[in-house]
């Protein structure tokens, strides 16, 4: 088929162009006005099937993403028998669109809010003024006109206060437990932290906004938005909001930028902030919502119910985490090209609206409800059933996770039999306990009064004991050196601060370096396997004779030689003296610092005597050993003058001594 725009001139080709792309993103009326205002000026006679009206109507349905009409023969345009009253036309927009980066800092907590409810989700497609009729099922009548400008004028950014590093990391944990799924606890516990840190909500809200712009799949979105709809929920019930205010201008200029920015139409807009503005919330809607579902959704593109891909230009590496690691600098902002509007499938609207059952891209009304004095919303809890979740399978809960939910369960039910003490002991707390790793969590005046203080109590104490890592796994292949490190730890007089598990990992060992290089690479290895706090340790023996070989390479001389060859490597040496050195490591995660503890015993190499179930052990006789090789010696004897022994002395004295900091960096 022949191109229409063949032989057009260029600007003419261009302004075709342009127009269409307006017409396109801006509605029939912006079309009937621009036709009324260009009736009889031939530069726009392509409008009226002058010149370029089959090009026009080309690139206007490829805009539109439909089929070109059939251009019908030049006319001139007909004259109006009637003068036609103009429709009304949305005011400029006056602000410029702002740059992705840092688009939300500055706004208060609803704005910011409110904001995310533009950025959660990639939708399918509605037909033009499908959100409104969504919205409503009928006519909004009597807005009253928005001077945007004005409202414009008017909005300042408010200033953004930092928060400190305790409650953007406490935050950092909110957010990251709306990862997979926005179960009511995660929801629950994330709107009881914000209530309790309501203070700092337009701090927490801006902080939000900064986060979810990072986070990668649109589900993790989703789940955070359902986060802030719970909250301006349950702030709506309240009788005094605790921090909505002066909320509605934000919200204007917010669907001004959705204009900007091609989200809605102008027309939509319009009309959107007629229900803003509108004195009672939409009645009940459609009654048959199936259908208006059904026409609002584009067919092959995901439902809610469905898995919604990542959001355009942010893909996610395989096994990449959702959320970028508390302190982490940021990775760049991803685009947001592609938002698209959506109504949840399958809603039975009956009886009264409440904002829930509105599709989510309806907030503003909810924020405005919000922030309109007298106007109440009925309040109703999230309801999985309606709020869609686009999951990965579940992981299957750790023993150690349940054990934790356990401890929590029975240290519930403690305070459950003996609640008039933990409410003195709780009220204490909330006034004296310095210690308390939680301070901002539990201490401020706003502590909501509907949470039973015994619940408080029992949260406080899981979450402190959370303060202490859950494990610091001992990673080695050797099972002997496990069951010694076994029995050293729990013969010691003071209980390490931590619960030490183990793993069997046979990880690789450097060649050529130092025993201390070795023993710190085996556990940076460690640390990066368990992802999380190890240690880990590295024997050697040492002949000096040898300058110390074969020091860290003994595993493979015991192997090839055997306890012969060990002797016969000294046959022509007289001195016969060896020492064993252990090197106890600890890292309190991947990427953290390595400590190092050093235990020595000296002795001498010996022809084998006793049980060869460990290692060199028969051929060692210790200084400090009475005769006996380390093999002929009872395990207590043995750990009490061992290098394994003197090594880990050192690292628990090391930890009781710095438990918290420990704890604090294992995080
Ligand atoms: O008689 C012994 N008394 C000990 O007290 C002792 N501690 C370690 N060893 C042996 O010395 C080599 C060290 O190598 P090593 O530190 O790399 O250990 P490993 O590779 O077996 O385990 P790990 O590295 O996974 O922890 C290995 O052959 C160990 O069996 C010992 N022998
Ligand atoms: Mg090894």
């Amino acid at each position: 088929m022949a191109d229409p725009g063949n032989g057009l001139a260029p600007d003419l080709r261009k302004r075709i162009e342009i127009m269409a792309d307006h017409i396109a993103r801006n509605g029939a009326e912006f079309e009937t006005t621009v036709k009324q205002k260009n009736a009889s000026n031939p530069q726009f006679a392509f409008l009226y099937n002058g010149e370029g009206a089959e090009y026009y109507q080309q690139v206007l349905a490829k805009h539109r993403g439909t089929q070109a009409p059939p251009v019908a023969p030049l006319r001139p345009p007909a004259p109006s028998p009637t003068p036609v009253v103009p429709a009304p036309v949305m005011p400029a927009p006056v602000m410029p669109a702002p740059a992705p980066a840092g688009q939300f800092s500055g706004m208060t907590a609803p704005m910011a809010m409110t904001a995310m409810a533009n950025m959660a989700m990639p939708l399918a497609s509605p037909p033009a003024a499908s959100l409104a009729t969504l919205l409503r099922g009928g006519q909004v009548q009597g807005a009253p006109p928005v001077e945007l400008a004005d409202v414009l004028r008017r909005w300042k950014e408010p200033q953004v206060l930092a928060l400190t590093p305790e409650v953007e990391r406490q935050l950092h944990g909110v957010i990251a437990s709306l990862e997979h799924m926005a179960s009511r606890d995660a929801i629950k516990s994330g709107r009881l932290w914000i209530e309790c840190n309501s203070a700092l909500a337009p701090h927490i809200a801006s902080h939000i906004m900064r986060r979810v712009s990072f986070l990668v799949t649109c589900a993790h979105r989703l789940h955070v938005l359902y986060l802030v709809h719970d909250l301006l929920q349950t702030e709506a019930a309240r009788k005094e909001p605790l921090f909505v205010t002066g909320v509605l201008m934000g919200v204007l200029r917010l669907v001004q930028l959705w204009v900007d920015r091609g989200i809605l139409s102008a027309q939509e807009a319009e009309e959107v902030k007629a229900i803003t503005m509108a004195k009672e919330l939409p009645g009940v809607l459609s009654p048959q919502p199936q259908q208006v579902t059904a026409a609002a959704m584009r067919p092959g593109v995901p439902g809610p119910s469905q898995t919604m891909p990542p959001m355009a230009g942010a893909p996610r590496p395989a096994g990449a985490p959702c959320l970028a690691p508390y302190g982490a600098p940021m990775p760049p902002v991803p685009m947001l090209h592609g938002y698209q509007k959506q109504a949840l499938a399958g809603l039975q609207q009956t009886g009264i609206q409440t904002p829930e059952t509105v599709p989510v891209g309806v907030l503003a009304s909810m924020i405005a409800s919000v922030a309109t004095p007298g106007r109440h919303v009925r309040y109703k809890p999230l309801d999985p059933a309606m709020t869609p979740q686009t999951l990965p399978p579940m992981e299957v809960p750790t023993p150690q996770l349940l054990a934790k939910v356990e401890e929590f369960y029975e240290d519930l039910q403690d305070e459950v039999n003996s609640s008039a003490a933990s409410k003195g002991r709780f009220e204490e707390h909330l006034r004296f306990d310095t210690d308390d790793p939680f301070p901002q969590l539990f201490r401020t005046p706003q502590s909501p009064p509907s949470i039973p203080p015994v619940v408080v109590e029992a949260l406080r104490r899981a979450m402190s004991k959370r303060a202490m890592p859950q494990a610091l796994v001992f990673v080695t292949g050797n099972a002997k050196k496990l069951e010694e490190v076994k029995h050293i730890l729990a013969s010691g007089e003071e209980e390490l601060p931590f619960e030490v598990t183990s793993q069997k990992v046979d990880l690789p060992e450097l060649q050529g370096a130092s025993t201390q290089e070795i023993a710190v690479q085996k556990c940076r290895l460690a640390a990066e396997h368990v992802k999380g706090p190890v240690m880990c340790e590295d024997t050697s023996l040492c002949y000096h004779a040898l300058k110390g070989l074969p020091g860290p390479y003994i595993k493979w001389f015991l192997e090839k030689l055997g306890h012969e060859g060990l002797n016969k490597l000294l046959a022509g040496y007289e001195d016969k003296s060896a020492y064993a050195q252990c090197l106890f490591t600890l890292c309190a995660g991947p990427g953290k610092e390595v400590h190092v503890f050093d235990g020595r015993t000296e002795g001498k190499i010996v022809e084998a005597r006793g049980p060869k179930d460990f290692g060199w052990d028969p051929v060692f006789e210790a200084l400090e050993g009475e005769g006996k090789t380390f093999a002929e010696m009872t395990k207590e004897a043995k750990n009490a003058i061992s290098h394994r022994g003197r090594a880990l002395q050192q690292l628990r004295s090391w930890l009781i001594a710095n438990a918290a900091s420990f704890a604090e960096e294992s995080k």
